[in-house]
C-alpha cells in the first residue's frame, strides 16, 4: 500500500504502516498525519487507505423488499423508492423527541445560509438561499452520532464519508431554489474536492411538520417531497463510474405556512476531513 513515490518523514511513515498492521481506526490515522505529521492530505488519503479511491454502491436498494428496514437502534420503514434515479424516502428516522432536541440546540447557532460561489468556490450569501442554517462536526453530540450511524446504515456508505450534519431553518417564505449538491464551478471543483471527493448523495431528515409549502422539489423529474417530522430522503447522483446526475436539480420549496426545520448530510466518494 505504501509507494516510494510519497516522500515524507520516515517515521511517519513507519507510524502510518504500524498503525494499519494493528487494525487502527483508518479515520484517526488519516487525521493524524495530517494534523501531527504535516502531511499533504492526498498523500495521506493514499497512505493509508491506498490509491484505490473507494465510491459508495449505487443501488443499494433496488432490490429491497421488505418495507421494514432494522437498524442496530431502531426500525426505519420505506414510503417511496425511485430506482433511477435512486430516491427514497423513509419513515421514522427521527422519534420527536430526537428532532425537537436538534432543533433546540440549534436554535441559537443558526444564521443565514451561504452558497458555494461559482467564481470563488468560497461561501456566500445569495438570494437563492434565504434560510437560516448551522453546520456541525461529525460526532459533535451523542444525537450526531446516532443520526450519523442510521444514515450510514441506511445507504450503505461509511460515517467518515459524510460531511458533518447542517441544520437548516426556514421560516415563512424562505427557500431554496433549484441547485445541484455536487461542486459544479471548476473552482468550486478544485477547493472542494481534492481530498474527500465530489459528493455523491444528499440525505436530508425533516425535523418539523409543515402546514403550507416547503416540500423538496425534483423539477426535472415532476417529483415533491412534503416534510413530515422524522421522516429522511435520501438522493444521489453519481454512478459507480463517478457519472454526475442532473436530475437531482432539486430545491427547498417557500415556506408558505408554519416553519421548516431539516438537517442535511451531503456523502463523499472519500473519507471526509474537516481542515
Ligand atoms: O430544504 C430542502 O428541502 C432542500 C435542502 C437542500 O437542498 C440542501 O440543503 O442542499
Ligand atoms: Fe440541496
Amino acid at each position: 500500500m505504501i509507494t516510494e513515490k510519497y516522500s515524507i518523514d520516515p517515521d511517519w511513515r513507519n507510524w502510518i504502516d504500524t498503525c494499519l498492521k494493528k487494525g487502527c481506526d483508518k479515520t484517526e490515522v488519516f487525521t493524524r498525519a495530517i494534523k501531527g505529521g504535516g502531511i499533504n492530505p492526498d498523500t495521506a488519503f493514499a497512505l493509508t487507505y491506498g490509491e484505490q479511491k473507494p465510491r459508495p454502491k449505487n443501488k443499494v436498494w433496488s432490490n429491497i423488499q421488505s418495507n421494514k428496514i432494522q437498524l442496530s437502534d431502531r426500525e426505519v420503514n420505506v414510503i417511496f423508492q425511485s430506482i433511477d434515479p435512486e430516491i427514497i424516502v423513509f419513515g421514522n428516522v427521527l422519534s420527536d423527541e430526537e428532532c425537537d432536541s436538534l432543533i433546540e440546540l440549534s436554535k441559537q447557532k443558526v444564521i443565514r445560509s451561504l452558497v458555494v460561489g461559482a467564481d470563488t468556490g468560497n461561501p456566500t450569501l445569495h438570494y437563492s438561499r434565504t434560510s437560516e442554517s448551522c453546520s456541525y462536526q461529525r460526532g459533535a453530540t451523542s444525537l450526531h452520532t446516532a443520526i450519523e450511524e442510521r444514515i450510514s446504515q441506511l445507504v450503505n456508505i461509511p460515517v467518515e464519508n459524510g460531511e458533518g450534519l447542517q441544520v437548516l431553518n426556514y421560516r415563512s417564505g424562505q427557500e431554496y431554489k433549484a441547485h445541484y449538491d455536487y461542486f459544479t464551478s471548476p473552482k468550486s471543483i478544485e477547493l472542494h474536492c481534492k481530498t474527500a471527493g465530489q459528493r455523491t448523495g444528499t440525505f436530508i431528515i425533516y425535523l418539523s411538520d409543515v402546514e403550507a409549502g416547503g416540500q423538496t422539489t425534483f423539477p426535472k423529474l415532476g417529483i415533491s417531497v412534503a416534510p413530515k417530522k422524522g421522516n429522511g430522503l435520501f438522493f444521489s447522483y453519481m454512478n459507480e463510474q463517478g457519472d454526475l446526475d442532473d436530475r437531482s436539480f432539486h430545491s427547498g420549496h417557500p415556506v408558505i405556512e408554519g416553519e421548516k426545520w431539516i438537517c442535511t448530510k451531503w456523502l463523499r466518494e472519500r473519507p471526509y476531513f474537516t481542515p
